[in-house]
């Protein structure tokens, strides 16, 4: 499965963003999404997941050579500041996300086998999610991913507010994950990015660029991004 983004354009009044961004993820991969503050990271998520409408441009499925246009169902989107609600606890949340999606859903776990594998204590399960952490939050986000397992996943900078521990064990989740899914994720941690990235994709200048993969494990990978995030020719090559 492959997910086709062509020429997405997308202006704020004046301001362009997306300027015709194109490129091609395929299942299997964990792609790393960089760039500069407010270049358009997030807005490339929220056009793919549906929220915004695009300006021009298309993003369509490419599944076995059978084409189709992207929908929001495929799409599981973690935002950088989680939104859920905070009268619940994760467990009447979670149970309530199941139930209404139970016709949909292949229902092979128990709620608890889904906490269990996110590492959430049972104490923590059944409190309110008002009192949870950033981190919780994201893994609660994450959690219904497992249960819905949307073929895309789009990760908002998740991983920054875990602490060591967490931050590993979700890295180790999403290996997991990543051969039934495409996973992109945004960050601005560039060490993260090499660990975790199959494939790093720029945003610069409302366009996508890939770097290049021998890039990802040698030493001048760090001098290098930030070269290449400064220089402004590069997204003509894309
Ligand atoms: N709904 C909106 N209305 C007007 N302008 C917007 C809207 N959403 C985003 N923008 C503008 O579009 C630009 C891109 O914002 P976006 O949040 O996508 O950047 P980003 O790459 O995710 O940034 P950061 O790395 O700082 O999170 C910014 O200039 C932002 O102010």
């Amino acid at each position: 499965m492959r997910l086709i983004i062509e020429d997405i354009v997308k202006q704020f009044e004046e301001k362009k963003v997306l300027q015709g961004a194109s490129y091609t993820f395929e299942k299997g991969n964990i792609y790393g999404l960089l760039g500069r503050n407010g270049v358009g990271k997030t807005t490339l998520f929220n056009c793919l997941s549906g929220e915004m409408a695009l300006d021009s441009g298309r993003a369509y499925i490419d599944d076995n050579g059978t084409v189709r246009e992207l929908n929001h169902e495929d799409i599981g989107y973690v935002y950088s500041l989680p939104i859920l609600p905070e009268f619940l606890t994760g467990y009447e949340f979670v149970k309530f996300f199941m139930d209404i999606n139970k016709a949909n859903v292949q229902m092979d776990r128990s709620i608890d086998d889904y906490f269990d594998m996110m590492t959430i204590t049972n104490e923590d399960r059944h409190r309110l999610i008002k009192g949870y952490s950033h981190g919780m939050k994201n893994k609660i986000q994450m959690l219904l991913f497992l249960i819905t397992k949307p073929p895309i996943i789009l990760l908002d900078e998740p991983l920054t507010s875990f602490d060591v521990i967490v931050a590993l064990e979700m890295k180790n989740m999403l290996r997991e994950m990543k051969s039934d899914h495409i996973l992109i994720f945004s960050t601005h941690i560039l060490q993260l990015a090499s660990d975790l990235c199959d494939e790093l994709v720029v945003l610069n200048k409302g366009k996508l660029s890939s770097v290049p993969t021998d890039l990802l494990k040698s030493p001048e990978f760090e001098q290098s991004i930030i070269n290449l995030l400064k220089d402004e020719a590069h997204v003509d090559n894309s």
